[in-house]
């Protein structure tokens, strides 16, 4: 059984429809039926060019696709946190005027500053910041929207080890803190396995779905990752990595501690 369970079954808030991408002529999404339910945490995997950013994109709607449908069960709000943010060195643009672009309660920004970590950042250049420190304030902006969806691309690029298990303990909390569903592409089977309800195995077509547990099983799911790494469920409050996150005393709320200054 999976650490992380999720058993609501109702109207998908999301569904892709027999999706296929094809440019230059090429294909890169075949055929792909997808459904994301309400506060259900799924992870994209797949190996490098499989096709995850731009499924993410055809959801999202920043991507046409050439076949297949999208439907949303209402007006969605959705976040998406991108693999790469390179503002324009010239943009003079401050953490907290990006964070401005989100209109939300005070109490709300305050509590998601203080839980990502970036309260000591806000009057910083976003050009300027670490590769760090740009992934926890891409997070926070995410989630002042307020949104039904949170789109995560491999989130834990430029985190330190300890910064990364806190973000998975965070990101667990969401659906049921805030509401939200959460669909991150990862390369991290640790993360997938211990993390995530549902898994979708992802090269140009689904190869495989289903529970962590028995998608390690699945013959396309091995051809891909292997057999040598198996991953095996805990049942703890934590994501499983050997560096998990400890449990804080100022605050149990999963939450990310700011990056150190030296
Ligand atoms: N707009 C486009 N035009 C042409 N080819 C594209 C376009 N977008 C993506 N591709 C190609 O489609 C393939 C899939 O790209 P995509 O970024 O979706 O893969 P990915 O699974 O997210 O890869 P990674 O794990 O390396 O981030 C790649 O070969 C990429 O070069």
């Amino acid at each position: 059984m999976s650490s992380v369970q999720h058993t609501s079954v109702s109207t998908p808030l999301i569904q892709l429809e027999n999706i296929s991408v094809r440019r230059d002529e090429r294909d890169i999404l075949r055929n792909i039926d997808f459904a994301l339910q309400a506060k259900e945490i799924v992870t994209l995997i797949g190996p490098n060019g499989a096709g995850k950013s731009t499924l993410i994109k055809v959801l999202l709607g920043i991507m046409s696709p050439n076949k297949g449908k999208v439907h949303f069960s209402k007006k969605l709000k959705l976040a998406y946190v991108p693999q790469k943010f390179n503002p324009s060195a010239s943009l003079p643009l401050r953490v907290q005027d990006l964070l401005d672009l989100e209109i939300c309660a005070a109490d709300l920004r305050e509590e998601i500053s203080r839980d990502t970590g970036i309260q000591k950042l806000l009057s910083s250049k976003v050009q300027q910041l670490s590769g760090g420190e740009r992934q926890r304030v891409l997070l926070a902006r995410a989630l002042l929207r307020q949104p039904d969806i949170l789109v995560l691309d491999e989130p834990m690029q430029g985190l330190d080890i300890q910064s990364e298990a806190e973000l998975y303990d965070y990101v667990r909390s969401l659906p049921e803190r805030y509401g939200c569903a959460v669909l991150m592409v990862s390369h991290d089977l640790q993360w997938v396995m211990q993390g995530t309800h549902r898994v979708v195995c992802l090269n140009k077509h689904i190869c495989c779905s289903g529970l962590p547990e028995s998608i390690q099983q699945h013959p396309e799911y091995q051809a891909i990752f292997g057999t040598q790494r198996m991953f095996y469920q805990h049942h703890h409050n934590h994501c499983g990595h050997s560096d998990h996150a400890e449990p804080c005393s100022h605050d149990p709320r999963p939450h990310i501690h700011p990056e150190p200054k030296v």
